[in-house]
């Protein structure tokens, strides 16, 4: 597996492989790797010739300087997990690489509607260093494919969007969120938790079923759900920050013609925000 840090030795590996008429898959991450990223990491490798997994903790979409500062970042482990599942490429840049002249120069890729809206409320400018970042991502190593966790729903969305806006000639394939034996949703994050907190970390998804389960016998007062969601979420030991229930395909509010619902949820448990979210079919 080579591993590469540079944009300049990373088009030279890609061109010789699109000479070869390989297909190329990329998975884009910020590393600390679990099963989740690895489940991505197996669905692209079925797909394509190539694997490129990225590691790359973009400082352009976190709003939170302590955030950044204790993302953890495990690049050894990752690239001995990532050897073993077969993988062809890292590519693990510096900042430098990514943003040579700097954050405040760097030119920004903006999706309209979805970027400010729900976790973009919560984390001003965080989509903007999302796509500015995958942007330059799909620009260099320009796969055929690209995988992305539907962990992060919005976000999944937006690249979608982005694709179609820009004319990316790149098939993007949601992977489905993979959960520990106790129902939380993997994540780097959950690395932070203490061991108390990680016991009770699993309540998080275990409220949102309540509320999946509410919504499949026709209950629709959806303001009524969530703030039912809210006092459980704190009577466990998080304290809420945001929930929405929205139509899936839109991520606006329900309508009477919305067939899909996506239950999306945020909460702190200590200093850790944990996200998940549910989607669920609206036929009652
Ligand atoms: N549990 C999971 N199941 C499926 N995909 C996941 C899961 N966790 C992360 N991913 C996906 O892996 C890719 C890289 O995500 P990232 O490196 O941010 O990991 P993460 O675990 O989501 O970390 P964090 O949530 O702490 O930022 C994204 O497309 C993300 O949606
Ligand atoms: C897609 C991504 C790698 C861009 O930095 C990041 O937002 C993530 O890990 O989900
Ligand atoms: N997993 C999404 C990237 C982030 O939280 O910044």
């Amino acid at each position: 597996m080579l591993i590469i840090e540079t944009p300049l030795l990373l088009r030279r590996e890609i061109r010789r492989w699109r000479q070869e008429g390989k297909r190329i898959a990329l998975v884009p991450t910020m590393g600390n790797l679990h099963d989740g990223h690895m489940t991505l990491v197996d669905e692209a490798r079925a797909r394509a010739d190539i694997v490129i997994v990225s590691i790359f903790v973009n400082p352009l979409q976190f709003d939170r300087q302590d955030d950044l500062v204790r993302y953890p970042r495990t690049l050894q482990e990752d690239c001995e997990k990532l050897t073993r599942r077969g993988v062809d490429l890292v590519f693990a840049p510096s900042a430098q690489a990514i943003y040579p002249a700097g954050l405040a120069q760097q030119t920004f890729v903006e999706v309209p509607q979805l970027s400010d809206i729900l976790e973009g409320a919560s984390r001003p400018g965080h989509f903007r260093g999302v796509a500015t970042v995958v942007s330059k991502l799909f620009n260099l190593v320009q796969p055929d494919i690209a995988c992305f966790g539907e962990k992060d729903y919005q976000q999944l969305m937006l690249i979608r969007k982005m694709v179609d806006d820009m004319g990316y000639d790149i098939s993007i394939v949601g992977i489905p969120t993979v959960r520990a034996g106790d129902g939380l949703a993997l994540s780097s994050r959950n690395g932070n938790l203490s061991e108390e907190e990680r016991r009770l970390a699993p309540q998080l998804p275990k409220i949102m079923n309540d509320v999946a389960a509410k919504l499949n016998q026709g209950e629709r007062q959806t303001d009524t759900l969530l703030e039912q969601a809210q006092a459980s979420l704190r009577a466990a030991g998080f304290e809420p920050d945001a929930l929405f229930i929205r139509d899936a395909a839109t991520l606006q509010p329900l309508t009477t013609d919305s067939t899909r619902a996506v239950i999306l949820m945020a909460a702190w448990l200590g200093k850790t925000r944990l996200i998940d979210n549910q989607q669920i079919g609206l036929t009652a």
